[in-house]
């Protein structure tokens, strides 16, 4: 098996969850995938890390984030997979609001200004989040080359009208939900 296989198995046994939800946009599911359940779990998070990494692996970034929570610990995830690569790769996290004490940063970790930058999140259903953390990006100064989420859950036409490349290891018929 693959990490990809690996990792799907995981999310379909320890993510998905049916009944009646509201989404981050207001709107309502019969289903919700709660990639923080795998993410976050110190066996699932290495593979994570490099899936994501696979998935991206001809963009050219050097560090990589987005809007907070969700994306957080897949961005950690990539940090530490790419490490285990040898190679050297930042992360940051996109605040949902300025912080109005400390430093004020909206962008938390290493400076983005004038880098490459991927824009993470753990799945996209309108884009809506990781728009917000692509605007905060290139209001910091960063070039963002890329959006990539774990899985795809609608926001693929949004993303590309904003005329960004999209990568996403999975997709909601890779999970047999509709
Ligand atoms: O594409 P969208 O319509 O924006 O929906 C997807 C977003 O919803 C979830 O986060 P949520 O807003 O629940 O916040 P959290 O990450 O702080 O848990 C998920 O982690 C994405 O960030
Ligand atoms: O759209 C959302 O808010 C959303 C959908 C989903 O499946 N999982 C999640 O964490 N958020």
């Amino acid at each position: 098996m693959s990490d990809r296989d690996d990792l799907l198995e995981e999310i379909k046994a320890k993510a998905v969850v049916h009944g009646d939800f509201v989404l981050s946009s207001g709107r309502r599911a019969s289903w919700y995938v709660d990639l923080r359940r795998v993410t976050l779990d110190g066996a699932v998070a290495p593979l994570v890390g490099r899936v994501m990494l696979d998935a991206t692996s001809d963009l050219d970034y050097d560090a990589v984030g987005g809007l907070t929570l969700g994306a957080d610990p897949v961005a950690t995830a990539m940090l530490h997979a790419a490490a285990a690569r040898g190679r050297k790769l930042d992360a940051f996290v996109v605040r949902k609001a300025d912080k109005q004490h400390g430093l004020q940063r909206r962008i938390e970790g290493p400076d983005v200004a004038g880098r490459r930058v991927l824009a993470v999140e753990d799945t996209s259903t309108t884009g809506g989040s990781v728009m917000t953390a692509v605007e905060a990006l290139r209001a910091a100064g960063a070039e963002v080359v890329a959006v990539a989420t774990i899985l795809e859950r609608g926001a693929a036409d949004r993303i590309a009208a904003e005329g960004l490349e999209y990568r996403h290891p999975y997709e909601v018929a890779d999970l047999g939900l509709d």
